[in-house]
């Protein structure tokens, strides 16, 4: 295990342990600096991840994060077919706030469809879906305005809720640089990168505080800085006490979120 990996290792734990995202945040970049500054194995400086995870939150008394809180999301038994294929067959998950749970599972298993019922867009053949609060969605692709600046997107999203348009542009700029995004370019929304408008995408997602948060591979085109800002930005959305539910494919980061829905069907060796 090299110190990246110890670093990572570390974080999860921190996570695992429900100590608040901006404190963990700071701790490791602390051990990080440590680690550059001093060099070394990680492992003779500090020992096991798990255990300076337990002795960090015990020193610093560090607050942990609230308990999950009431069920936010709840979709039972959803089935959907279209025509004569069925995508999803009785799948279930209850989310609650303060929780993120991951959607898995093999290309076309229906990750997407799963979380289209979940926000509404679509109908599912039986099963129910019961919704608390309000509800962000962030799909796999399109959701910008091509002729739109991100400023305007901001704007819109913020007239829907009635806020006025300088207080909508700040909020929208304000989670942009939790992407490490400066968002008040003047670059139209079809001529911005592919993982810029991306983060265009998921920070719209985010900004009529939703109490449900629905996000299906927001990260692609993201680069590693970028990455790693989502991760802890999910970590923080969560202590807000969002409900969470994101797509992934990306396995290693399973330690980092409370529960999996693995929609690969059984004959395919899916866990459901
Ligand atoms: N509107 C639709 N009409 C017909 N078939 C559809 C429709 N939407 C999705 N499908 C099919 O349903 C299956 C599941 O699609 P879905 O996009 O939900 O899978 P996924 O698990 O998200 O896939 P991936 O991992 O590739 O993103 C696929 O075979 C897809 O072609």
């Amino acid at each position: 295990m090299n110190a990246d990996e110890w670093l990572r290792a570390f974080a999860a734990e921190l996570n695992r342990r429900r100590v608040r995202a901006d404190a963990a945040r700071h701790v490791v970049a602390e051990a990080a600096a440590h680690l550059r500054d001093g060099g070394g194995d990680p492992w003779a400086v500090f020992g096991r991840p798990q255990d300076y995870a337990a002795a960090i939150v015990e020193t610093i008394g560090t607050s942990p994060a609230a308990r999950p809180g009431p069920v936010r999301l709840d979709a039972r038994g959803i089935t959907k077919r279209y025509g004569r294929r069925t995508v999803l067959r009785d799948a279930s998950l209850a989310v609650r706030a303060g929780q993120i749970a991951a959607v898995i599972g093999a290309n076309g298993c229906g990750k997407s469809t799963f979380l289209r019922v979940c926000a509404g867009l679509v109908s599912p053949d039986a099963g129910d879906v019961t919704v608390s609060g309000r509800v962000g969605y962030c799909p796999q692709q399109g959701g910008t305005a091509d002729f739109l600046l991100p400023d305007e997107h901001f704007v819109l999203i913020g007239a829907g809720r009635g806020v006025a348009r300088g207080l909508a542009r700040r909020a929208g700029r304000a989670a942009a640089r939790h992407l490490g995004w400066e968002a008040d370019g003047d670059v139209l929304a079809r001529n911005l990168s592919g993982g810029t408008r991306q983060k265009l995408n998921l920070t719209m997602s985010t900004l009529s505080e939703p109490d449900v948060l629905l996000l299906d591979e927001p990260y692609q085109g993201f680069d590693q800085g970028t990455y790693v800002n989502f991760w802890d930005q999910l970590a923080r959305l969560r202590d807000e006490g969002r409900a969470i539910v994101v797509v992934t494919h990306l396995l290693n980061q399973l330690d980092r979120v409370d529960l999996v829905l693995d929609l690969t069907p059984a004959t395919q060796g899916g866990r459901a």
